[in-house]
C-alpha cells in the first residue's frame, strides 16, 4: 500500500482559496498512491486563531467540494486533513474528512482534544466526542488530530475499534518537534500499529511549524521523515506487518483492564 503525506506550507501571504486550489492539485499529482493525507487545518493554519471565525465552513463547504473532486480525479483514498467546520448550531469544530477513490465522503472526525488550555482552539471550538475508524481494503485507519497524539487512551480506543494504521493530521510547532517524533514512535510501539503523522511547513499565527512529517512502522522504526519545508513524503506500507507484529509479540493481549486503586 503506497501512502503519500502532503506536508503543505501554510503561510499568511497565500489566500485560503489559493491554497485550496494548490492542495487539490497536489492531491491529484499523487495518482497511483493508495492513500493520500493532508495535515491539520491547512486551509487557514492551526494557529491562525483570529481567522477561524471568518474562514469557518459548513461540513459540505468549499474544502469538502474541492477535496471530494481531487480524490475522484486522483482515484485515491484521501484523508483531506482538517478544516474549521461551522455546525448547524454555530459551534466551530476542527474536522477531518476522508474520501473514497470515487469522491464519496466516508468519514468525518471532529478533533477530540482541543489545544490551547485556556485560549485559542480550546475555547473557540467544540470538542469531538467520537472515535473514528475507516476500513480501507488493506487496513483500518484510526483518526487523530495533532494534540490528540498526547493522549494514549484515544489510540487504545481506536485499537479496540479495529485500527491498524493511525493517521495523525497535525500543525505541530517547531518548538516541540522532539515531542512529535517521540510521541509518534510511542503510539506506534505501544499499539503495534503504523503511524502516519503529517504536519504543515511554514509559519502561521507567528508559530513556526515543525514539518518533519513521519511514518513509523508497528515495531517503532521510522520508515521515513520529511524535512522542514513543503514536501510530499511517499512510503510503501505492508499491512500484514501489523498482524505479524501483533502475533509474534502479543503484548496487547497482556493488557490488564479494570484495575482499581486502593485509595
Ligand atoms: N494544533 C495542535 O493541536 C498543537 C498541539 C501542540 O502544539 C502540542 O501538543 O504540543
Amino acid at each position: 500500500m503506497r501512502a503519500s503525506l502532503i506536508q503543505i506550507a501554510v503561510d499568511p501571504d497565500e489566500s485560503v482559496e489559493a491554497r485550496r486550489v494548490r492542495a487539490a492539485s497536489l492531491v491529484v499529482a499523487q495518482r497511483g498512491a493508495d492513500l493520500v493525507i493532508l495535515p491539520e487545518l491547512w486551509p487557514v493554519g492551526a494557529f491562525a486563531y483570529t481567522a477561524f471565525e471568518a474562514e469557518a465552513e459548513p461540513l459540505e463547504g468549499p474544502t469538502h467540494e474541492a477535496m471530494a473532486k481531487a480524490a475522484a480525479e486522483a482515484g485515491v483514498w484521501l484523508h483531506a486533513g482538517s478544516f474549521v467546520e461551522r455546525a448547524a448550531d454555530g459551534t466551530l469544530y476542527n474536522t477531518s474528512l476522508v474520501f473514497s477513490p470515487e469522491g464519496e465522503r466516508v468519514a468525518a472526525y471532529r478533533k477530540i482534544h482541543r489545544f490551547g488550555f485556556d485560549q485559542g482552539e480550546a475555547v473557540m471550538m467544540g470538542a469531538g466526542e467520537e472515535l473514528v475508524t475507516v476500513a480501507l481494503p488493506d487496513t483500518t485507519l484510526g483518526l487523530a488530530t495533532c494534540y490528540d497524539l498526547r493522549f494514549p487512551e484515544q489510540f487504545r480506543g481506536l485499537v479496540d475499534a479495529g485500527a491498524e494504521t493511525f493517521v495523525v493530521a497535525a500543525g505541530w510547532p517547531e518548538r516541540r518537534r522532539s515531542h512529535w517524533t517521540l510521541l509518534a514512535q510511542a503510539r506506534a510501539v505501544e499499539n503495534q500499529a503504523y503511524v502516519l503523522a503529517v504536519g504543515t511547513a511554514g509559519t502561521h499565527g507567528d508559530i513556526q511549524q515543525a514539518g518533519h512529517s513521519i511514518v513509523v512502522d508497528p515495531w517503532g522504526e521510522v520508515l521515513a521523515q520529511a524535512g522542514a519545508d513543503e514536501e510530499v513524503l511517499t512510503v510503501e506500507l505492508d499491512a500484514d506487518k501489523v498482524r505479524a507484529t501483533r502475533e509474534q509479540f502479543p503484548a496487547l493481549k497482556d493488557r490488564r483492564l479494570g484495575l482499581t486503586s486502593p485509595l
